[in-house]
């Protein structure tokens, strides 16, 4: 286990955030609110250059204005000086890239946390296995999700979400960072459960987004839901993490939130799909990361991997994959043999 670094309580942290899409853009903006002297780092110039001229992301948060004290540059060495605490927001994709290219600048004893949902593309390993192979073991991390879309918490809507951590004083770090007047940040030591959760629930938005694109119905809506949530809960079982945080922001909160939210990229992609568009069209539209793609297929071969079975979240890979149309899909699961909605307890 990490050992925390001790921090000066009277002191705020320095934080870099890395990732200046909409999500690193709303989270460093609150955090600069908050009264830490904060530094985006993006890799696209124009978006970096429009947020030190005008204070506005115009690519990712149009019209939402971030507060004069945050800086942001596309350097990641100026980035990464002096920073106490290190945010990593960029989708899953690049994570491990990202990882390894802050790794030589970080200060001693910096931490590092990060908001990006997903697991490692190709190797399905979870981000935090990710992060320990590359940083080492000495390094504390964190992982932050819950339901937040960054639209609402770049204008200040009250917002919940949850940080886990083995490391107690380094979660407790980034969740005053995160926690003020308009925002609440639990803390819990599931990072398992609560990437999985993250995750998961990008997959069963789709599924949502599907039926409500092909009118199926507000039943449809929350019996996908609720089977959906079975899916995380057995799945999360399966892997050794503790039910709870499911049944919390991690799992049950967030999937709510994006299976019901039209400001869900991954919803968007189903109702899309489910109204008989193409995924290439529909993915050209939204115009910004959809990590269900990739995750649809991690979290099928994790759940091969543990012998379990996941009807829902397996629909949705062979939709995405083009293997079957929607209607097939909802044929499919529809055609399962009838069976005890709790074969045995989640809880024993
Ligand atoms: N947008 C949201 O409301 C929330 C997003 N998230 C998660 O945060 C992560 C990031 O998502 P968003 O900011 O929403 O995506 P986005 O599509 O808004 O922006 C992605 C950003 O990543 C950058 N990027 C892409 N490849 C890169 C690379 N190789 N190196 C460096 N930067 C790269 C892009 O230039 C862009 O700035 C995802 O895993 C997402 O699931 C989590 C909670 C809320
Ligand atoms: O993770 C999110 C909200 O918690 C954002 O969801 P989408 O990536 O589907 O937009």
């Amino acid at each position: 286990m990490p050992i925390g670094h001790q921090l000066d309580a009277t002191t705020r942290p320095s934080v870099a955030v890395l990732g200046a899409g909409s999500w690193g853009t709303a989270l460093a903006a609150l955090i600069a609110r908050h009264g830490h002297s904060t530094v985006l780092w993006g890799r696209d110039a124009g978006t970096i250059s429009a947020i030190e001229a005008n204070g506005e992301n115009p690519r990712y948060l149009p019209g939402i204005p971030l507060p004069g004290t945050l800086r942001a540059t596309t350097a990641l060495p100026e980035a990464m000086a002096d920073a106490d605490l290190v945010l990593v927001v960029v989708p899953s994709h690049a994570f491990a890239e990202t990882l390894r290219a802050l790794a030589p600048w970080r200060e001693p004893g910096a931490g590092v946390a990060w908001a990006t949902k997903g697991f490692e593309p190709g190797s399905g390993r979870f981000l935090h296995e990710v992060a320990g192979e590359v940083l080492g073991d000495d390094v504390p991390l964190a992982v932050v999700t819950g339901p937040s879309f960054a639209k609402e918490v770049a204008e200040g809507l009250p917002t919940a979400l949850t940080v886990h951590s083995e490391d107690a004083v380094f979660c407790q770090q980034v969740a005053d960072a995160l926690h003020g007047p308009a925002f609440r940040a639990y803390t819990g030591d599931d990072m398992c459960g609560a990437e999985l959760g993250g995750a998961m629930k990008n997959v069963l938005a789709v599924a949502t987004g599907v039926a409500d694109g092909m009118g199926l119905g507000l039943n449809a809506r929350a019996g996908l839901i609720t089977r959906g949530l079975n899916e995380m809960l057995r799945l999360n079982i399966g892997i050794g993490g503790r039910p709870e945080t499911l049944m919390g922001l991690a799992g049950l909160g967030d999937l709510v939130l994006t299976c019901t939210g039209d400001l869900s990229r991954n919803r968007r992609l189903g109702l899309a799909l489910g109204r008989g568009q193409s995924i290439e069209d529909a993915v050209r539209a939204i115009g910004q990361v959809v990590e269900s793609i990739q995750t649809a297929d991690e979290v099928m071969r994790l759940a091969q991997r543990h012998g379990i079975e996941l009807p829902i979240a397996e629909n949705v890979r062979d939709v995405l994959h083009g293997d079957i149309t929607p209607a097939e899909g909802l044929r499919r699961l529809m055609a399962r043999e009838r069976k005890a909605e709790y074969p045995q307890s989640l809880f024993d």
